[in-house]
């Protein structure tokens, strides 16, 4: 099954749209793990143990995990994950751009080391960056294109002179990645939840692509618009996947950790409900 079909199977699967990010920070662990940067494993593995019937996928950002030479605990999250919730893919988070050659050993990290079901991926070095990650036929990746944080707009609403219309940055990538970048029908975009307005241009760009939207929870973004603004399954378009990670993970420091974890991914849940069904599936998208 490839990352797309699996992804539309646990939407319909757990009803959700959400997606849990997985961002530990030992700072941040309930009170008895406090500060145990070997507990990283066991406080990932409670969270996707307490959320896997409520959400479309997980999305483990690496630096969290490198930054505490936790990759071992990453790869045993990542086993965790495939043999516990095999329906539920994971979306490595680890934004990486580099040339072809560096590309490669990025992409044999993240899909051949990690077993990741997709991965997320700066555009900024071009087309020839992304490619090696497109010799897995059944592996998805999200491009950067309108990011949740204010100093996206360094980059990405620049406007492009040469090109007809003067687009922005992130328009014109939109364009790429429905068109000519999406060699086998693998890419998706991220759009910050906190851009409601561009989450629906980057749609209009973009009608069949799946959109990794951060940005709920924590850093304020609507859900209700985000999902208006992007969730086209009942038109035959494209879905999104709203992820929140520091909201959920971090609900109490007590040892209900995982119980109010888990409430808050229901409550999350359900603010992303759209008009339709999740599960809706008219003909195009069905196919
Ligand atoms: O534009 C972007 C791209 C990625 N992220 C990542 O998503 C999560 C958000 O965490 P919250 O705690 O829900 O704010 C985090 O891993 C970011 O690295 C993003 O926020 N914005």
């Amino acid at each position: 099954m490839n990352f797309l079909d699996q992804l539309r199977a646990a939407e319909r699967l757990n009803d959700s749209l959400l997606c849990v990010g997985l961002d530990p920070d030992p700072a941040k662990f309930p009170t008895h793990w406090k500060g145990d940067a070997g507990r990283i494993y066991d406080f990932c593995a409670a969270i996707v143990d307490a959320t896997k019937d409520l959400v479309s996928a997980f999305k483990p950002q690496i630096a969290y995990f490198a930054a505490h030479r936790a990759e071992d605990q990453l790869e045993q999250l990542m086993a965790h994950m495939k043999r516990t919730a095999p329906h539920v893919p994971v979306i490595l988070d680890a934004k990486r751009g580099d040339i072809g050659a560096t590309a490669e050993q990025y992409a044999r990290e993240a899909f051949e080391r990690y077993q990741a079901d997709a991965v997320t991926l700066s555009p900024f070095m071009g087309r020839d960056s992304i490619e090696p990650y497109l010799r897995y036929p059944d592996k998805g990746a999200f491009l950067l294109c309108r990011t949740s944080n204010p100093g996206g707009d360094d980059w990405q609403m620049q406007r492009l002179a040469d090109q007809p219309g003067q687009p922005r940055l992130f328009e014109h990538l939109a364009r790429l990645a429905q068109g000519d970048w999406n060699l086998n029908g693998q890419l998706g975009l991220v759009v910050g939840a906190t851009y409601p307005q561009e989450i629906e241009r980057v749609r209009a760009l973009a009608p069949s692509l799946p959109l990794l939207v951060p940005g709920v929870g924590a850093q304020g973004g609507d859900a209700q618009a985000t999902v208006a603004a992007g969730w086209r399954v009942a038109q035959g378009g494209g879905t999104v996947i709203v992820n929140s990670s520091r909201a959920v993970l971090y609900a109490s420091s007590g040892e209900d950790f995982a119980a109010a974890a888990r409430r808050v991914a229901q409550a999350t849940r359900e603010s992303l409900r759209p008009a339709s069904p999740v599960g809706t599936a008219s003909k195009a998208s069905a196919n």
